[in-house]
C-alpha cells in the first residue's frame, strides 16, 4: 500500500462512525519521548475530550510544550528526538497511520509569540486555504470573513484587510493567528502559552474567544497561569518532571487533587 493510500484511508477512518461516537479526540498511551538520551516525557497516558478545553500545567521544564508538540508531530523536526507509545486522533494512530500533512490540517497551533506572516491580513488567513488548492476569490473571501469572525476580530479588521498584519497590536495579531489556524478547518486547536505575551485586556478577549471556540473545536492549551486554567479549562492535567501526574476536571484538580505533588503545586508550594 502506498503512503498516500495509507493517508487517505486514515483520513477515512478518522471520520468513521466509531470515532465520531467517541467523546475522545486524542488518546495517548504510554508515550515516552527522548531528546537524544534525555527522556523528556515518561509513560504519559492521557485522553483529551472532544469539544472541551484541556489545560496542561506544571513547573518550567516539566514537558508541557514537548507533550503539546507530540500532538501535531512538531517534534519530528527536532534532530535526535524519538517517541514511543501511541497517540490516536479520532481512533487513528498519528505516528503510524496518518500523513503529517493531514494531521497538521486537522490540528492547528497557536504559539506564545504572535507570528503573523509579513503579508496582508487577508493573505495571512488565505494562506492555508490557498495551500490546500483553493484559488477562487469568492471562496477565499468567504473563508477569510468566516475565520476572522470566528476569531472575533472581523469587525476590527474588515476595513483594512489589505494592510500589513505586522501593523496590528499584539492581541490583534494573536487573534489573527487564531483565524489563520481556523481557516483550514481543523478539529483541534493547540495553544502554547498563547496569552503569556499579551496584556490583561487582550488576554481576556482571547480567553473569551477560546471559550466560544469549544462549541466547535477541541482545545488543548499549555498555560503557566493557574487562574487562567481555572477560568476556562474543563479539564486540567498536571505535569511534573516529564510525567503526567494527575488529570481531572479543573475544579477537582485545583480543589480536591489526589496526588501529593499536585496538592503542593496548586497550593503554590513550588513553581
Ligand atoms: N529541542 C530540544 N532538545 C533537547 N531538549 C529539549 C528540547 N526541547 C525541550 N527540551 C528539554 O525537555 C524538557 C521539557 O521541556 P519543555 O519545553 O517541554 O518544558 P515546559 O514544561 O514546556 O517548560 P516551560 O514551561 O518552561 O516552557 C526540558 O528539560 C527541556 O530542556
Amino acid at each position: 500500500m502506498t503512503t498516500s493510500t495509507l493517508a487517505y484511508r486514515s483520513a477515512q477512518t478518522a471520520s468513521s462512525d466509531i470515532a465520531i461516537q467517541s467523546n475522545i479526540t486524542f488518546n495517548c498511551r504510554d508515550v515516552n519521548l527522548f531528546y537524544g538520551k534525555f527522556q523528556a516525557l515518561k509513560h504519559i497516558n492521557l485522553r483529551m475530550e472532544r469539544k472541551k478545553i484541556t489545560a496542561l500545567i506544571g513547573p518550567s521544564g516539566c514537558g508541557k510544550s514537548t507533550f503539546l508538540r507530540t500532538l501535531n508531530r512538531m517534534n519530528d523536526l527536532v534532530r535526535g528526538c524519538h517517541i514511543e507509545g501511541s497517540i490516536n486522533l479520532n481512533g487513528v494512530d498519528i505516528y503510524k497511520e496518518m500523513d503529517p500533512l493531514v494531521l497538521r490540517r486537522n490540528v492547528g497551533m497557536v504559539f506564545q509569540q504572535p507570528n503573523p506572516f509579513p503579508k496582508s491580513i487577508y493573505d495571512n488567513v488565505a494562506y492555508g486555504p490557498r495551500l490546500k488548492g483553493i484559488t477562487q476569490k469568492k471562496v477565499l473571501d468567504e473563508i477569510v470573513e468566516k475565520s476572522l469572525r470566528q476569531a472575533a476580530i472581523w469587525d476590527e479588521l474588515k476595513d483594512r484587510l489589505k494592510k500589513s498584519a505586522l501593523g496590528l497590536s499584539g492581541g490583534q495579531q494573536q487573534r489573527l493567528c487564531i483565524a489563520r489556524a481556523l481557516a483550514v478547518e481543523p478539529s483541534v486547536l493547540l495553544m502554547d502559552e498563547a496569552t503569556s505575551a499579551l496584556d490583561p485586556i487582550s488576554t481576556a478577549r482571547i480567553e473569551e474567544l477560546v471559550n466560544t471556540l469549544k462549541n466547535k473545536y477541541t482545545v488543548i492549551m499549555v498555560t503557566h497561569n493557574m487562574q487562567q486554567a481555572q477560568r476556562i479549562a474543563d479539564n486540567t492535567a498536571f505535569f511534573y518532571m516529564g510525567e503526567m501526574v494527575e488529570c481531572a476536571d479543573t475544579h477537582t484538580l485545583f480543589n480536591n487533587p489526589e496526588k501529593k505533588q499536585t496538592i503542593r503545586y496548586v497550593s503554590g508550594d513550588f513553581g
